[in-house]
């Protein structure tokens, strides 16, 4: 029997050790922490429980003379931990359901072949290996000196203990995570300062797209410092004083730092393995192969972009690779990016300035979120969604949107770019009625059947 050791037990981890238990290897999974990585523990879960306790006020409030008051923290905290161990557990069940065998422990390398495992009661273990899966995930950076204390200075490992609202808070960081919470604090009514060292925020995202997002947190309140690369924050006992490098400073009662992340090797040895490592992760190919032919790396630690359906997509083509198993290249794979903001911004495949930019002739359809009777019934009719297509063949290149439940529209527009669909598919497609499925429809009207 074909055995696989997996290092870390995150969502890449995780779901690599239930595939190859499914495929009949021998599975051992290893982990330093807790089961289910710093996504459940510190970073997407906990988000996700904010995100979701302000959706579900937003969602009320079309109907509603006066806006409910904003959740007690303590609520949402005991929320966060009581999911977090839920999907933990629910993890460990499917593991030990599925025959993996969970070593407790940090994995480092002495030689490409041996791993050894130390344990937190101070004693070490060897463990020879066939074929190693790293799946160590990713660590926050922050500027030199510039460290959370968790009191005032914040990440979102932080967010799991906050005990007070911010009287005024001060986003540090203008990509994913910082959007999610400047729209999570903005709609709890919290004063926002937004400040970003580029000239726009979201910069991965379509400009208009990011454009919109920003628009829609201008006229929530929140303050914009785009250009505004940070030097220090500091905690000032009574508050935080943020400094710009060009001197300005900003004052708040908390800051919040997200100025990106990097791939976490710092514990594996990956010199003794033979395994290179570059700023931007473990070098991987299109099957997450590493220097080292018997070893994969998936999910965070292989570099960004840093989302979990693209680490358990890297996890299921590593783990056929390394049984000898057909296996599609990960170019194939087009995973949805999703910004759980109010509102949303999702895209899939390219954007209308990459197809430009590859010099593809490409027709650009869009739809207005009020076009969908949906957006009216629900409140929330601002937003676009923009189709790429190819203008040679009618292939789907791309979608982008920006609105209220943006992402479920781009999930089954994933589906269809997966699949190869085109125009004439598209325009084929009959979604039920009243769904912001409508908004496709809007967009291809007039251009099939
Ligand atoms: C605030 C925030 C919100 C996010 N929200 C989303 C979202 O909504 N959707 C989404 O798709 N993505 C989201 N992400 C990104 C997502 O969290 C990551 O892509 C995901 O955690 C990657 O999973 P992973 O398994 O690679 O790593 P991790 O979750 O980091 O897990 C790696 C595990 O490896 C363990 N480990 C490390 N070194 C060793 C060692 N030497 N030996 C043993 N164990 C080791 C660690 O203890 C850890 O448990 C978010 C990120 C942030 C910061
Ligand atoms: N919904 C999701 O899938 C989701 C949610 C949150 C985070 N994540 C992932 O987690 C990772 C980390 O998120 P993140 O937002 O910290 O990183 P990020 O790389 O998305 O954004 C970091 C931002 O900080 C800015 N920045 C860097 N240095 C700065 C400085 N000195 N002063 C001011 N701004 C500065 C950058 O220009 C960038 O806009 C990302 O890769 C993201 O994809 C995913």
């Amino acid at each position: 029997m074909a055995q696989i050791v997996i290092i870390g037990g995150g969502p890449a981890g995780v779901t690599a050790a239930l595939e190859s238990a499914r495929l009949g290897a021998e599975v051992i999974l290893i982990e330093a922490a807790h089961l289910g990585g710093r996504a459940t523990w510190h970073s997407l879960v906990p988000s996700k429980v904010f995100l979701s306790a302000a959706e579900a006020l937003t969602a009320a409030h079309p109907w509603l003379e006066n806006p409910p008051s904003r959740p007690d923290l303590g609520t949402l905290r005991a929320r966060v931990r009581a999911q977090a161990e839920t999907q933990s557990q629910r993890q460990r069940r499917a593991l030990s359901q599925a025959g993996v065998r969970l070593i407790e422990a940090v994995a480092r390398f002495e030689d490409p072949r041996t791993l050894r495992l130390e344990f937190s009661t101070g004693h070490s273990e060897h463990l020879n290996v066939d074929r190693v899966i790293l799946a160590t995930g990713s660590e926050p950076i922050f500027l030199p000196g510039l460290k959370p204390d968790g009191q005032r200075l914040l990440a979102p490992r932080a967010m799991a203990n906050l005990s007070d609202w911010p009287e005024h808070l001060i986003m540090i960081g203008g990509g994913v995570t910082g959007s999610e919470y400047v729209s999570f604090f903005s709609q709890m009514g919290v004063p926002t300062t937004w400040v970003t060292d580029l000239p726009t925020f979201l910069p991965r995202a379509e400009p208009e797209i990011a454009a919109g997002l920003v628009a829609a947190m201008e006229a929530r309140g929140v303050n914009l410092y785009p250009n505004a690369p940070v030097a220090r924050a500091e905690n000032t006992g009574s508050g935080v004083r943020v400094t710009l490098q060009d001197g300005r400073t900003l004052e708040g009662s908390h800051a919040f730092i997200a100025i990106g992340r990097r791939a976490d090797t710092d514990r594996l040895n990956l010199d003794a393995a033979g395994v290179n490592v570059t700023r931007q992760g473990v070098v991987v190919d299109n099957y997450g192969r590493t220097s080292q032919p018997h070893i994969y790396a998936i999910g965070d630690v292989a570099g960004p972009p840093f989302t979990v359906n693209r680490a358990q997509a890297q996890a299921r083509l590593a783990v056929r690779h390394a049984l000898g198993l057909p296996t599609p290249p990960l170019e194939t794979i087009v995973p949805v990016e999703a910004v759980y903001s109010d509102p949303q911004v999702a895209q899939v495949g390219l954007s209308e300035a990459e197809a430009r930019h590859l010099g593809r002739t490409i027709q650009v359809l869009r739809a207005d979120w009020d076009q969908a009777l949906k957006a009216h019934l629900i409140g929330h009719t601002q937003g676009v969604l923009k189709l790429v297509v190819d203008a040679e063949n009618g292939r789907l290149l791309g979608a982008a949107a920006l609105g209220n439940h943006a992402v479920e529209v781009i999930n089954a527009l994933s589906l269809a770019l997966q699949a190869g669909a085109t125009l004439a598919h598209l325009a084929q497609w009959a979604p039920a009625y009243p769904t912001l499925g409508d908004l496709v429809r809007a967009a291809v009207d007039g251009y099939g059947v």
